[in-house]
């Protein structure tokens, strides 16, 4: 025989409006169930006459045909209806994984369904009539779901202020919640606690505003009895002095004696939804734990069978056989019924504790709304006191990026130093000897001046000596043979007569001693170099010297000979080429690679560390069921992410002001333009890399992922937005994709700030401020959608 699901309070009729407001679950669609042998007894007069009373009430929660799967599989929820009505304790059991926690995240608003309705007090979480989120609703999730940098305090705190409670509503609430609860002292950081303590610290936080509506997801795992027992006496306590609802999941099945009406779940759907006397008559058992074991069972058996849906078994026969074990091996009830909470109150007696607490729920009006500044500034307060907790970290993070530019600064863009380079210099040139370098002062071309009539001598003397470390070599083979073998970076040739060659073709045959053989005297009056350039930086590094000193040598010839008429000629033949090259109009002669990189890096770094920052910082709440939880308490997502941004900004604003300094200070980072335009600009660029770590964090549900994504924009990013090398340098199409990445512009702009002095209405400047702020409004308009299209607010 096929059995009707939950016909609610097994009463088919309500007279109620609120429940006409929605189909009767009474006719809602079958389950799969066989009850062969259930032949419900009539349940007990005074049963029946409770759930009559309860029935009358209006609904609190209403859910309709819920169904739900994650990832299309297997559903979760399955066409489940359930109703609670206002001022009861509704208890939902079932085996591990039944759904419950999903049909409670969807109550409150942070899960969402596939197909169905759900009705907090007639309306749909997440409008304001509802009231969820929002203080009208008091929610413990599963997880501890708490900052564990916080202390017990600061956390009744944070929550307080989402509810907009004074501090002294707070102080009274702590005060009464931290002696009922048995807590430790509220100095007491959470982190400090243990799994039981924080659990009742987490039980307490949905406790703290009075709210109308409380549901709590395992509130009593890891309590002792004692305890448990007070939390129920206070919940019964709730519900029939504050007429509060309470929705409740418990393992503990027999602690759900104390509540109105209970639902048992299997696979997602609500087999019985009455009152457990009700449930006990009905079933003829004396524990409500036999009904819920022999449906765990059959959920053990179909599991082994391999079968899907809702079962198939006998469920009476299968409560008999649980009936005989609870039989042989409890002779009694273990969960007592709990005394009556106005008979003989002891000194922990809830009741008695509760007196101390004036707190009611006339002081929270649902109607009444947080502030959103108020809601930002708890989050604001909450970030800052988490910040300071981690002062170590704080400190890394405020550093981080100006020891990234250190790094940078020391590593890239210097001329390599000691670089081995041969000399083969057949010409008389000891240069190996003491003070050989002191013929700088010398005329080379004359011994009347005391010359060294070396001009190769000369020349080598004018090499820097940082950059190269010069060795004499016998011959050109062997010069060859150290550069094959690695030990050298190439070596320079001069020919022997290379003054007097130089100097006869600069004067013609005329001097004497010159050679007949004009082409003899051109060779015999080059330098040659033979070079290793496999590595294009020394290469070029080593090349640009050679000539350097060469036109500096000439230069210093002409003064050091007093202007000789030969020396003169030489100059005016070397030296001085046909092409001038005025004083720069931006920039300066003697700039490094490294000028050119700081700038566009230091925007590089600052956008990418607030994006990891805020995505990680972001996802790290998700993960800890903390943001569910301040989401359901009332905090909007622009909220929360308001708070996280201010104090990022805060952060951001020390790095980069660190990051200036060190750059300016130690590396001499001309910054030409205006300061105040520069520090803005950064701070702008690291907004959008906040606001894009947010977005990351919306898609994201782990740290790794989201650092691999953030990794994975990061050097597209610097290798396209010309933060490296100038967008000039590559191929055409890459330049237009790079024109739509978020750092180019940006980049550009800080270059014409820091090296050119342009301001702000400059053609090339303002175009970085402009994309920087509408990539900014991007990230930000897609996380807000994201983030409420996944949770349906
Ligand atoms: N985010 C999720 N993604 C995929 N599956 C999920 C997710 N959350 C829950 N589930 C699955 O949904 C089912 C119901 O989970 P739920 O947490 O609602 O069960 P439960 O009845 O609360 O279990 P328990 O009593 O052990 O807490 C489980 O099979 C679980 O694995």
């Amino acid at each position: 025989m096929r059995m009707k699901e939950t016909s609610f309070l097994g009463l088919d009729n309500f007279d109620n409006p609120a429940f006409e407001a929605s189909p009767s679950p009474s006719t809602s669609t079958t389950v799969d169930v066989e009850m062969n042998a259930i032949l419900p007894i009539s349940p007990s007069e005074p049963a029946l006459e409770a759930s009559n009373n309860l029935s009358k009430k209006p609904l609190a929660v209403s859910v309709r045909n819920a169904y739900k799967s994650y990832h299309k599989g297997t559903p979760v929820l399955d066409n489940l209806s359930m109703s609670v009505p206002t001022g009861c304790i509704y208890s939902l059991l079932g085996s591990s994984g039944c759904g419950k926690s999903t049909l409670l995240s969807c109550c409150v608003g942070i899960g969402n369904l596939n197909q169905g309705e759900i009705l907090m007090y007639g309306h749909q979480p997440g409008t304001k009539e509802s009231g969820v989120p929002g203080r009208r609703v008091g929610y413990m999730p599963q997880e501890l779901s708490l900052y564990n940098e916080l202390k017990i305090r600061e956390a009744f705190n944070f929550y307080g202020r989402i509810y907009g409670m004074t501090s002294e509503q707070v102080e009274e609430s702590t005060k009464f919640l931290i002696e009922f609860l048995d807590l430790p002292p509220e100095r007491r950081r959470i982190g400090t606690l243990s799994g039981g303590q924080k659990r009742r610290v987490s039980f307490a936080i949905a406790l703290i505003h009075c709210p109308q509506l409380l549901i709590l997801d395992e509130p009593t795992v890891g309590v002792d009895p004692l305890l448990r027992e007070n939390i129920w006496n206070y919940l019964v306590r709730l519900v029939n002095t504050d007429g509060t609802t309470v929705i409740i999941t418990t393992h503990y099945i027999e602690e759900a004696r104390q509540s109105n009406l209970i639902g048992i779940m299997r696979r997602g759907r609500l087999l019985e939804e009455k009152s457990p006397q009700v449930l006990l008559d009905e079933y003829d058992v004396t524990l409500l734990e036999d009904i819920v074991l022999s449906l765990c069972r059959m959920d053990l058996e179909e599991k082994k069978k391999g079968k899907g849906g809702a079962g198939v078994v006998d469920v009476q026969k299968q409560i008999n056989t649980t009936v005989q074990i609870n039989s042989e091996t409890k002779k009694k009830n273990v969960f007592q019924t709990f005394p009556d909470e106005n008979e003989g109150e002891n000194n922990n007696s809830p009741a008695r504790l509760r007196k101390h607490s004036t707190l009611n729920r006339q002081d929270f009006p649902v109607d009444q709304q947080t502030s959103f500044f108020q809601k930002a500034a708890a989050v604001l307060i909450k970030n800052f006191i988490v910040m300071m907790r981690n002062i170590g970290f704080l400190a890394f993070i405020f550093f981080i990026p100006a020891l990234q530019m250190v790094l940078i600064s020391l590593a890239i863009g210097s001329d390599p130093k000691g670089l081995n380079v041969g000399v083969v210099n057949q010409e008389e040139c000891d240069f190996e000897g003491e003070g050989w370098r002191e013929i700088l002062n010398d005329c080379p071309l004359s011994k009347d001046q005391g010359g060294t009539e070396s001009l190769s001598c000369f020349y080598l003397a004018a090499l820097p000596t940082e950059t190269f470390h010069l060795i004499n070599e016998k011959s050109e083979a062997d010069a060859l043979t150290r550069v094959e073998n690695g030990y050298t970076y190439g070596f320079i040739h001069f020919p022997s007569n290379f003054t007097l060659n130089v100097e006869c073709r600069v004067s013609g045959p005329t001097l004497g001693g010159c050679d007949d053989n004009p082409l003899a005297v051109k060779l015999g009056s080059k330098i040659s170099y033979s070079l290793d350039l496999s590595s294009k930086p020394i290469g070029q590094t080593m090349k640009r010297m050679f000539i350097e000193t060469y036109l500096k040598t000439m230069s210093k010839v002409n003064t050091n000979c007093n202007s000789s008429i030969i020396a003169n000629i030489l100059y005016e033949l070397t030296a001085d080429q046909p092409y001038n090259f005025r004083p720069p109009i931006y920039g300066k002669d003697d700039m490094s690679f490294k000028d050119f990189l700081a700038p566009s890096v230091l925007l590089a770094l600052l956008f990418f560390f607030p994006l990891c920052s805020s995505g990680v910082t972001y996802i790290a709440e998700k993960k800890s069921g903390t943001l569910d939880r301040a989401l359901v308490a009332g905090i909007g997502t622009t909220e929360f992410m308001g708070g996280y941004l201010l104090i990022q900004v805060v952060i951001l604003l020390g790095q980069t002001g660190i990051s200036f300094l060190i750059l300016s200070l130690v590396f001499n980072l001309e910054i030409v333009g205006s300061v105040i335009l520069a520090l803005t600009l950064t701070v702008l660029v690291g907004i959008s890399g906040m606001s894009a770590g947010f977005l990351i964090a919306v898609f994201c549900s782990d740290e790794f992922q989201a650092v691999l994504l953030a990794m994975g924009t990061f050097f597209p990013n610097v290798l396209l937005a010309g933060v490296i090398w100038p967008p000039e340098g590559m191929v055409k199409a890459l330049q237009y994709v790079s024109y739509f990445l978020p750092c180019t512009w940006a980049c550009e702009s800080m270059r014409s700030i820091v090296s050119r002095g342009w301001g702000i209405m400059h053609r090339d400047v303002w175009p970085g401020f402009l994309s920087t702020l509408a990539w900014t409004v991007v990230y930000w308009i897609l996380t807000v959608v994201v983030h409420r299209i996944k949770h349906k607010m």
